[in-house]
């Protein structure tokens, strides 16, 4: 006789601590299976698959200490779903309800009698509450900010991860008919990661991270430090809870910038539920005004060799690990926009396929930030690559470390070798593609 069972569906929510759709799969009191399906998303580099993978491997492993195998499918999600619910019997399937309509999904199962039961996962305030405006300038993002976080601390100010596993569940899931416990885990080609996937690698992260939050609103401006968490892929794919992250982030004045960050995360998903055009189109009244970098520019800008040091050094690392810390994302998309004259999609198209932390909301709102789109009118402070330079890496210290055929030069040449003299050897770096004082 076949046992009704319950199935988890993860999805961006890898994990056990704090997550939802588990804690709502236990109370139903069935057996409990989980699902995990790969998205046939061609923007899934093998960076950011290998980190599933590492994730995944890692959440397997969590879950059988309880006894709950998690199975992994690929394809069409709908079909996967609705065909591991049929074969294991599931009278419920449990998932994070990220917004996106899952009508389908529900239809489907309805008819094989199981249903459809989504929980909310991955913000800490429910969206369409505290967007006020179309605009998402400065302005915007304050006022956003102190309505939201007044509702975080009234909400969270007692806060309590909810108590996992439960007791008596791994003695429970022994019942699980034999043929449903197996659950296979198929390899992918390895990459190589600078911030490895997991839950077990997230939490380990965040504890290294947590005495060095005094520092973080100096060090986070200067690339060369690594003050800020490298958090941004567990908060992506879910290996993290952000509710954890906020509570264990405290209150003290150290933690206020760092708070404001996670708000800064939490504005623009809120804000492209509300406005989801402008995610690719932007704000009406700067659709005609879009640049056209030329092709040459871009690929120079793309591989790193546009004869900016900062820029170069900031574009081959993140071609080469897929990360960067924000305020080299923000020198990069600025330079790309207001010196090299491209439109902010396309230099986000490239970001989105280098990123392992890729996020549409944050990637296009930060773009067109940069682009100083956010407001009615175009925003721009006069941009010099040279002096963004200074600031950000002062001594060189991070352009020496990645381009090292300038590491010879002075403090002062190393943001604009074409100043060197000609008897100073720049080991055959290009001069600038464009004049940044032209522009
Ligand atoms: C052009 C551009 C593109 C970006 N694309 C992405 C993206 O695709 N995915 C992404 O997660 N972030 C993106 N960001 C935001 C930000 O740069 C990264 O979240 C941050 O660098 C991650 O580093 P961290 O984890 O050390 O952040 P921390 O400074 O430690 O901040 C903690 C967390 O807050 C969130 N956060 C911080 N700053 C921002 C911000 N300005 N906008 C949104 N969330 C923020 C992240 O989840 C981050 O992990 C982009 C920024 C720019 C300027």
């Amino acid at each position: 006789m076949s046992v009704p069972t319950t199935l988890i569906w993860f999805r961006q929510d890898l994990r056990t601590d704090d997550q939802p759709a588990l804690q709502a799969a236990t109370r139903t009191g069935r057996l409990l299976l989980g699902l995990y399906v790969w998205p046939n998303d061609s923007a899934l580099t093998a960076r950011r698959r290998y980190f599933i993978w590492q994730s995944l491997r890692d959440l397997q492993a969590r879950l059988a200490e309880c006894g709950i195998p998690l199975h992994v499918r690929t394809g069409n999600p709908v079909q996967a779903v609705a065909e591991t619910a049929a074969y294991c019997h599931a009278a419920e399937v449990v998932c994070a309800a990220n917004g996106a309509g899952q009508g389908a999904l529900r239809a489907v199962l309805e008819k094989q009698g199981c249903r459809l039961h989504g929980v909310a996962d991955g913000l800490l305030q429910p969206p369409f509450q505290f967007i006020r405006s179309p605009y998402f300038n400065e302005p915007a993002f304050a006022a956003f900010q102190v309505a939201w976080r007044a509702a975080c601390a009234e909400q969270y100010a007692a806060w309590q991860a909810p108590a996992w596993p439960p007791p008596d569940l791994a003695a429970q899931q022994k019942r699980l008919p034999e043929n449903l416990k197996t659950a296979a885990l198929p390899a992918v080609p390895r990459a190589v990661l600078t911030i490895p996937g997991g839950e077990t690698a997230a939490q380990r992260q965040l504890a290294e991270f947590l005495p060095r939050l005094p520092y973080y609103p100096v060090l986070r401006s200067l690339p060369a430090q690594h003050g800020s968490s490298q958090l941004s892929p567990h908060l992506v794919f879910g290996t993290l809870s952000v509710r954890r992250v906020w509570a264990v982030a405290g209150n003290s004045p150290d933690a206020a910038a760092w708070r404001e960050a996670l708000a800064r995360r939490e504005f623009w998903r809120h804000y492209f539920r509300q406005y989801p055009d402008m995610l690719q189109q932007g704000l009406p009244e700067h659709r005609a005004a879009a640049g056209q970098a030329n092709q040459v520019l871009m690929a120079a800008w793309q591989q790193g060799i546009t004869g900016y040091p900062l820029v170069d050094a900031a574009m081959r690392l993140l071609r080469d690990t897929g990360w960067l810390p924000h305020s080299l994302r923000r020198f990069c998309a600025a330079f790309f926009c207001r010196v090299l004259g491209g439109r902010w999609q396309d230099g986000a198209d490239w970001f989105a396929r280098q990123l392992l932390d890729f996020e549409p909301a944050a990637n296009s709102g930060n773009w067109q930030l940069a682009a100083g789109l956010g407001g009615k009118r175009v925003e721009r402070q006069p941009f010099n690559p040279v002096v963004w330079s200074q600031k950000l890496d002062p001594d060189g210290q991070f352009i020496r470390r990645h381009l090292p055929q300038l590491a010879h030069l002075d403090s002062r040449r190393i943001h604009a070798p074409w100043l060197a003299t000609a008897e100073v050897n720049t080991n055959g770096y290009p001069a600038p593609v464009v004049d940044y004082r032209a522009r």
